[in-house]
This record gives C-alpha cells, structure tokens and sequence, in this order.
C-alpha cells in the first residue's frame, strides 16, 4: 500500500478524510438542521442564539468560521446554516479561488442573504485573501481593470451575503481574516455516546439492524470522527450481511473490524506498526522519527503525519526533545511488558492504561517515584 503523500491517507478505513466512497453516500448522511446534529452541543447553541437573532432581525447572519479536524461536521453544518436560514448556498474552496478575479465572479453573482461556504479558506490566495477583507466587511470589492499605471479600481456593491468559512487549521488564519467572522466555532473530537447516535441515526438511513453494543463497539474504533463511524458501519453492515443475518451485533462488529485490521482503540496497521518497532526495537524510545520511519519501513512523512496525531491523541506516543517515546498506555495497548530500564515505562502518558502509581505493575519497579513520569529522563 502507498502511504506516500496526503492522497494516499484515504485508503485507510481509519482516514479522517474523505474518499471516494464517502462522497457517494455522505449526502445522505448529513443532518439537514440543527436539532438533526449530533453533538458539538457548545457550537450547536452558539450557532442557534446567531441565526435566531439574524433570523428575528430580518437580515443575513454575520460571516461564521468553523474550524475543527477533517469528518467532524463542518461542511454538513455550513449547509445547516443555510438552511436555517432558508438561503441558498454556494460551496467553493479556498484552492478553487487562486485569483482575486475568480472571487470577484463569485461574490457578484451571490443572491442577497446567500451563504457562501468557503471550504479550506487557509488555502485562499493572498489577493484573493485581501479582496475577501472588503468584501466581508462593507459588501463591496474594488475590480482592478487593466494593468500597471493604467490599471484603475472600479467599485462592485455586493449584496449581503453569510461568508461561511470552514479549516482544519484556525491557526493558519492571517488574524486580519480571523477577525472578520462575527462568530468563530471550534468543532471538537465526538464522545463515544455521541458517535453511537450517529451510528444509530445513520443506520436507520441505511436500513441496517444494529443493536446497542453493536453500536458501542463502532463508536469505540471511529477516533471520535462521524465520518470514520460512518465508514466503519458501512464496512461492518457488508461483514455482516455476508456472514451473518445482516444484524450488527457486538460480536459481528468485533469480528468485521479484526478483518478490517481496526482494533479496539480504532488504530490500524499502520499505526500498530509504528508502535511496535517503537516497544519491541527501541525499547519504547526515545528514538529519532527518521530512525523509526526506516524500522516501520515507511516514509518519515507518513510516520509523523498520517500515523503520529492519532497516537499522540490517545496518549500512547509522546514526541519529545530527544525523539520518540511510547507511554506505559502503549505497552499495555500492545499487550507486551515494558523492559527494565527502557525510558519508555518511565514515560506515563493521559492513556488510560498509565496507572501505575501502585508499585506492582510491570513498569513500577525501582526508584519509588509515586507517579508515571517522574522518574528518569523526563523526571524533575
Ligand atoms: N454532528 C453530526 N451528526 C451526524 N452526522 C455527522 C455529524 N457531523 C458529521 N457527520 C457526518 O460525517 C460526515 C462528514 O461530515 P462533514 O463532511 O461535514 O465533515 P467536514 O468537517 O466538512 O470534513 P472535511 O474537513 O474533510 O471537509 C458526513 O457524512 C456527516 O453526515
Ligand atoms: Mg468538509
């Protein structure tokens, strides 16, 4: 398989991205108003006092930023937008507007009170950024016609529009544009319940039986992602109907997600690999990422981009000054006990298997530190 560039990532079932199969079917799939979408409940009620307000006052709602991983919801709830307010929507993308010209087209064909959902805005050119400014301010762009010292400005009044603005990386946003949104929501990672909602709802589109636990056991795998959810159900559903009745139980969901290579904790191949030539080659670490990239056999860019967040999330790897080290959560995740010695059991992590202050786990032994963490390379 090539893990090779960010193209490669949607072939993982694990990939937060969207892939071709999630295209056909996430129409489907999305909530069409507020009280549909699942979770995010601070964004939710944030989002409802400002188009309430809008809607009351009779006028357009202020620009929104919705920033948040990829698969958390931020196109779906661009459309909600849009439809609680009962406006048409326009969907581009910051890499799609590479000339302010481009934009300048857009933005005069808007209809008054039009949402215009601008997915990846980080990625914007910068003219195109700048003419964005005026635009989203006073509702009016500046057409340069011409060029060099004859070029002139000509005025175009735009009628007002909901500028809805959607990235993966808030921080990459020049603050000049950040400050234009009336109305910033971060969107979080899913709790577990809430993925099982989706789970439960999206299931009931599908027309696929599946039980509490069945629903639970997804949940549990889909790194707190709808999108990962939907994929895994719709990979358990096949397991199901050509193995079993079709009903989704726990121990179909199980078994579907063991041939899928997605375990427990909703880590894949790739990401057990980087973990076990982590445990079992370097002793838990600390090692450099281009050493540990040639043991897993992969690029370095894959290793710290498509496999590392994950882990790093759910607390199994650290990435420290002095390279990589696995938590106590990654021993016990893998099923092996950490060496005498090795930095790695010294090194508790936020896993929920970094117990370890009770002196009889296997990584406890020795120096009497009341805690992970405290003893050796990253002690006081
Ligand atoms: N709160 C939610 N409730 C129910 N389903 C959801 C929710 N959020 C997302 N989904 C589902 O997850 C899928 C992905 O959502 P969406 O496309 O909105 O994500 P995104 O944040 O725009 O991702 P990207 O950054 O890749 O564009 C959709 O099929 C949608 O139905
Ligand atoms: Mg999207």
């Amino acid at each position: 398989m090539n893990w090779d560039d960010a193209t490669a990532e949607p072939e993982r079932l694990v990939a937060s991205a969207a892939d071709h199969d999630d295209q056909a079917v996430e129409a489907a799939l999305r909530p069409k108003d507020l009280g549909e979408f699942i979770g995010q409940e601070r964004v939710r009620q944030q989002l409802d006092l400002v188009l309430k307000a809008a809607r009351q006052r009779g006028g357009t709602a202020d620009h929104v930023l919705l920033s948040g991983a990829p698969g958390l919801g931020k196109t779906t709830l661009s459309m909600i937008i849009a439809a609680e307010m009962g406006a048409p929507i326009r969907i581009t993308s910051g890499p799609a507007i590479q000339h302010a010209g481009d934009l300048a087209a857009i933005l005069s064909s808007l209809q008054e009170g039009e949402v215009l959902f601008l997915d990846e805005i980080h990625r914007m050119s910068r003219p195109a950024e700048e003419m964005l400014y005026m635009a989203m301010e006073d509702f009016r762009v500046d057409v340069i016609v011409g060029k060099g010292p004859g070029a002139t400005a000509i005025p175009l009044e735009l009628p007002a529009f909901t500028l809805v603005g959607a990235t993966t990386r808030a921080g990459l946003l020049p603050p000049p544009l950040r400050d234009r949104f009336g109305f910033t929501g971060h969107m979080e990672f899913y709790a577990p319940a809430e993925l099982e909602r989706v789970i439960h709802r999206s299931a009931g589109l599908l027309d696929v039986e599946v039980d509490l636990e069945g629903a639970a056991e997804i949940a549990g795998r889909s790194r707190g992602t709808p999108r990962i959810a939907n994929r895994l159900l719709r990979r358990v559903r096949d397991y199901a109907q050509v193995r079993a009745d079709g009903v989704i139980t726990q121990e179909i969901a199980g078994q579907a997600l063991e041939v899928y290579e997605v375990d427990a904790r909703g880590l894949d191949r790739l990401d057990r690999a980087v973990l076990h030539a982590l445990l079992k080659l370097f002793g838990g670490g600390p090692v450099g990422l281009s050493t540990l990239a040639v043991a897993v056999g992969e690029e370095r860019e894959t290793v710290e981009e498509v496999a590392e967040p994950f882990l790093v999330r759910e607390g199994l790897l650290a990435r420290t000054p002095r390279g990589r080290v696995a938590t106590r959560a990654a021993w016990t995740h893998l099923g092996l006990v950490p060496p005498q010695g090795a930095a790695g059991q010294l090194f508790g992590g936020q896993g929920p298997g970094g117990q370890g202050s009770g002196g009889h786990g296997p990584g406890s032994q020795g120096t009497g530190g009341t805690g992970p963490g405290q003893t050796g390379l990253f002690g006081p």
